[in-house]
């Protein structure tokens, strides 16, 4: 059985990318909202551009808790986040819907979501992604480092200091392997399903432009922000 030791960098690169992570309430928010009424698909789609909005001024500012992230070349900062946005978007939602809720709640806030206004064919890439994220049973703090990884990738476009990138990569991958030892000791396999999900969400966020301009409403607006985040409008 592998003893898990973690430095005291690993310890405080925890702490830090946790507490900046537990900050975000916007998927609390959204489920309230959507556990207590019944939205028309104009209402479902402002409250999703409203979120995501707000998700993206959320993200920004977890990025500067990432030690390292700041000390990169501006422009790739900006290139890390404008190519994690919508990723970092779909894998909160994923984490939303499998939040443990009273019973019976999962499935209203799964219903209301199907039923939304998002066009049938993207149903079912979608909560297969969610699925999939709900079979793994993360703990908050793996849901982070995840997150972490997702932003940190460094062949988005446009970066230019790949290398840079890398190695504040390396450390995280190096801090969620031994987080997944230490939490799934049985599953040897975790670590490497895990990281796989991340190819999934890669393909599912390819579709997200799609997935708005296909929303069953007469006009798609979208805040300036997501129009330069989302590539939509
Ligand atoms: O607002 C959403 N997600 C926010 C985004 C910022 C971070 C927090 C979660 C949307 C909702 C869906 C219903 C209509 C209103 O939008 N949403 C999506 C979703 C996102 C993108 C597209 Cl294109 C389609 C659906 N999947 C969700 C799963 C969930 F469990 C919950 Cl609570 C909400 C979810």
């Amino acid at each position: 059985k592998e003893k898990i030791e973690f430095t005291t960098e690993q310890q405080a690169l925890m702490r830090v990318i946790t507490d900046a992570y537990n900050k975000h309430q916007i998927p609390q928010d959204v489920t309230k909202k959507l556990l207590q009424d019944q939205y028309s698909t104009e209402e479902n789609f402002l409250l999703l551009t409203e979120m995501a909005t707000s998700q993206v001024q959320v993200l920004v500012e977890f990025t500067k808790n990432i030690p390292g992230f700041l000390s990169l070349d501006r422009e790739d900062q900006i290139a890390l986040l404008k190519g994690s946005a919508v990723e970092a978007m779909f894998l909160r939602s994923a984490q939303a819907l499998n939040k443990k809720m009273p019973i019976g709640h999962t499935e209203v806030l799964e219903e209301r979501i199907h039923k939304s206004g998002i066009s049938e064919e993207f149903i079912k890439p979608m909560f297969n992604f969610y699925k999939s994220i709900g079979e793994l049973h993360m703990v908050l703090e793996e849901q982070a480092l995840l997150t972490t990884i997702t932003i940190l990738t460094p062949d988005r476009p446009y970066v230019k200091d790949q290398p840079a990138v890398e190695r504040l990569q390396e450390n995280v991958l190096d801090l969620l392997r031994k987080m997944c030892v230490l939490h799934h000791p049985q599953e040897p396999q975790y670590f490497a399903r895990l990281l796989g999900r991340l190819t999934e969400l890669r393909t599912l966020s390819h579709y997200h432009a799609e997935m708005l301009a296909s929303w069953k409403v007469n006009n798609h607006k979208f805040t300036p922000l997501l129009c330069e985040i989302w590539d939509v409008q």
